[in-house]
């Protein structure tokens, strides 16, 4: 067996009044597609928060494989539509985090900035400004800002959810493409179970107080019934 990119186990997270996870254990294996569904205020986002090392265990650990240091995690976040002012041009907001100390990129980085605009096909409209991009190019350039340092894990939190059919599918199918090519593990948050059937190879069903990880493939129709019930699809 593979050695997984993170093992969590035996992982509590108290808030006071509030036991959010006891005891949640799940492998996510390199190159992986995980969808992580669950209700709404199940955990889902105190997840992500651990994984992003933003949040201490009560109790348990996270480990990463071959260690914290060497994992670099793209952060996907919801899709919230910004201003029409918004004045960065789509290059520059994708270049935005790669800059330290210096205002402008190195070539090497330059390089990186227009690989991931390539891989998301948002090079022809790279001088626009993000403000005036359509939904899914907005959506787009979050996920090329978040694979510009090639990061071996790539998380997307509900960042399909208020986009329309047409704009999900088409950023899974970029994810998924990357996911298969470049061998990024994805963790993707989801309401919708339709696509995390569709894109995920692995889930973990979050419910209050327990945990279900699997095979999408093995989802049997129960699941697959409680799991909609649940998410109220
Ligand atoms: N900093 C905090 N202090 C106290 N309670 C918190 C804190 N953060 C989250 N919680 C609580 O922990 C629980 C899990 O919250 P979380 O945001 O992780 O759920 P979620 O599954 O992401 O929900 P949603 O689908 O609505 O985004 C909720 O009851 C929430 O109120």
């Amino acid at each position: 067996m593979t050695e997984p990119l993170i093992a969590v186990q035996h992982l509590a997270i108290t808030f006071p009044n509030n036991h959010v996870f006891k005891d949640l254990n799940f492998d996510i294996p390199t190159g992986d597609f995980l969808t992580v569904i669950g209700e709404n205020g199940v955990g889902k986002t105190t997840l992500i928060r651990a994984l992003l090392g933003l949040l201490k265990p009560t109790a348990g650990a996270i480990n990463y494989y071959p260690n914290k240091k060497a994992i670099k995690i793209g952060y996907v976040p919801q899709f919230r539509n910004l201003d029409q002012e918004y004045p960065l041009t789509i290059e520059d907001f994708v270049g935005l985090n790669l800059k330290g100390w210096r205002p402008w990129l190195s070539k090497a980085e330059h390089r990186q900035v227009m690989t991931a605009l390539a891989v998301t096909n948002l090079k022809k409209i790279r001088q626009r400004p993000l403000g005036m991009a359509s939904g899914g190019e907005k959506q787009r350039a979050y996920l090329a800002q978040a694979i510009v340092q090639q990061p071996q894990l790539l998380i997307l939190d509900e960042s399909t959810a208020s986009l329309d059919n047409e704009m999900k599918y088409e950023l899974l199918d970029l994810v998924q493409n990357l996911n298969q090519t470049s061998q990024i593990t994805v963790l993707f948050v989801t309401h919708d179970l339709p696509l995390a059937k569709k894109y995920g190879k692995h889930y973990l069903a979050l419910r209050p107080g327990q945990q279900e990880y699997g095979r999408v493939a093995d989802m049997s129709v129960e699941q697959l019934k409680e799991a909609s019930d649940a998410l109220n699809v």
